[in-house]
């Protein structure tokens, strides 16, 4: 093993981007247009030696692509992975199988990434064999230490998957990783299929493998909880870029960037007399083919800034910039709105969408009123025709325009213009989140 420069973290991950093709209609193939699915969308961290980077978001955000992306599984599109000070991102050939030997993963599923026609002695000797760890002699010894270094049985060498329970499973999968001495491991939802009990003992061993080794990990999770424990540093990521990147402590004591609060607040609190208030985002998580423009968050964000021209109130703003959406992306089905109503004059299917959307009947600015009303009755008046309404340009913010770049904050980094300097006396977090670290 080389030695990393004292100011080269072990690994660093540059702009780094993974774009798949995405399934294309009929019509796009037609035009000829490519259509893409944003995976990874530019993102960059470092993970130091001996040190642990938990990436966590929903699902489909882009973790797993990340974790593969680094152990060259996928082919990066853009953006560069620097091992010990060497860019990854183009190696072959014996480079590449050397390198497999340093940079182990560990999958959400044991059952499905071991093979169930070889026994355990079988799926670690093939990991040793590959990298030729051990010989003829040795080969037996080290797979017994290897099971009992991750609580196993020596007998258990003889066993095949399905005789062990999902625990004892992963178990065996770290060990494999662990057989050709790795220096990184990615592990990619290693808990997320388990008990909770048997959750903690598996976390305690990794812990345990990275004080005894030095191992660094990418741990991958859609849970805040499972790697606030684990976790050096935490990246929250959504739909492939980093919204917020930083110790567990600047994370959250208090949260600081919207998604993260969210996320948080949405963590069961053990405490039976926490009375803290869940944020339920709104709607999906839009597609990676087409993310919203400006902060990809924007159009789920609680916070999201209103635009200086006009005076509304937070939550006034949130039900208004929905709809607003909805009617610049063309995508409001005013007929289907029509057929559930016996009354279709304009004002009331107005009046109906305004309800759906919990916009009150007058905004409290009135120059806002009379951008949304117009909007609305152009809409309503002309469908299905696509309308040019412009209230897309009227009602534009910061969000909406701007995809904010993930820069250092007063506690971390973080992507939000919530930290710009002209925003910083926006909406503040609600009182009700509480502040983890302070109590725990
Ligand atoms: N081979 C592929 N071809 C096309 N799209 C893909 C491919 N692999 C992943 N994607 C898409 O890329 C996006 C990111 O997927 P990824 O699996 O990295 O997310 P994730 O955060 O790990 O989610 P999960 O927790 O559900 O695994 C998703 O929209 C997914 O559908």
């Amino acid at each position: 093993m080389t030695a990393v420069s004292s100011d080269e973290p072990l690994v660093r991950v540059e702009n780094l981007k993974k774009y798949y093709d995405a399934e294309s209609g009929f019509f796009s193939r037609l035009l000829g247009e490519e259509r893409k699915v944003k995976a990874v969308d530019g993102i960059s961290f470092e993970i130091g030696e001996g040190e642990t980077l938990g990436l966590v978001g929903e699902s489909g955000c882009g973790k797993s692509t990340t974790g593969r992306t680094l152990l060259r599984l996928e082919e990066a599109t853009e953006g560069s992975v620097y091992y010990r000070g060497r860019d990854i991102t183009n190696l072959d050939g014996e480079e590449l199988r050397d390198l497999r030997k340093e940079i182990q993963i560990i999958f959400q599923n044991p059952q499905s990434s071991l093979n169930p026609r070889l026994t355990v002695n079988d799926i670690i000797g093939e990991a040793l064999d590959i990298h030729g760890m051990a010989g003829a002699d040795t080969r037996d010894e080290r797979i017994k230490e290897l099971l009992e270094r991750v609580g196993l049985n020596a007998s258990h060498a003889n066993r095949y998957p399905n005789e062990f329970s999902g625990g004892q499973l992963q178990r065996v999968g770290i060990a494999r990783a662990l057989a050709v001495d790795p220096d990184f491991i990615v592990c990619d939802e290693p808990v997320s299929a388990l008990d909770v009990s048997v959750q903690a003992q598996i976390l305690n061993l990794l812990k345990d493998l990275q004080e005894e080794f030095g191992i660094s990990y990418l741990f991958i999770a859609h849970d805040l909880s499972v790697v606030e424990h684990i976790a050096d540093k935490i990246a929250v990521m959504y739909l492939g870029q980093i919204a917020e990147m930083g110790t567990p402590e600047e994370l959250f004591s208090p949260p600081q960037h919207p998604y993260t609060e969210a996320l948080l607040s949405a963590i069961p609190e053990p405490d039976p007399g926490w009375e803290a208030e869940r944020i339920i985002l709104e709607g999906s998580v839009p597609s990676p083919i087409d993310p919203p423009s400006g902060c990809k968050f924007h159009t789920r964000c609680p916070r999201v800034i209103p635009p200086e021209e006009f005076s509304f109130p937070q939550e006034e703003w949130r039900a208004v910039l929905s709809l607003t959406t909805r009617i610049a992306a063309d995508d409001l089905d005013i007929e289907a709105v029509e057929a559930g109503l016996d009354d279709t004059s304009v004002e009331n299917v107005a009046s109906t969408i305004r309800g759906e959307y919990g916009i009150p009947d007058r905004l409290s600015d009135p120059e806002a009123e009379e951008v949304l009303s117009t909007a609305l009755r152009s809409v309503i008046e002309s469908a299905p025709d696509p309308v040019e309404t412009g209230i897309a340009e009227r009602f534009a913010s910061p969000c909406t325009t701007t995809n904010p770049e993930l820069r250092p904050i007063e506690r971390g980094t973080a992507a939000c213009h919530l930290f710009d300097e002209a925003h910083l006396d926006a909406p503040a977090a609600p009182p009700t989140v509480r502040q983890r670290g302070a109590e725990d």
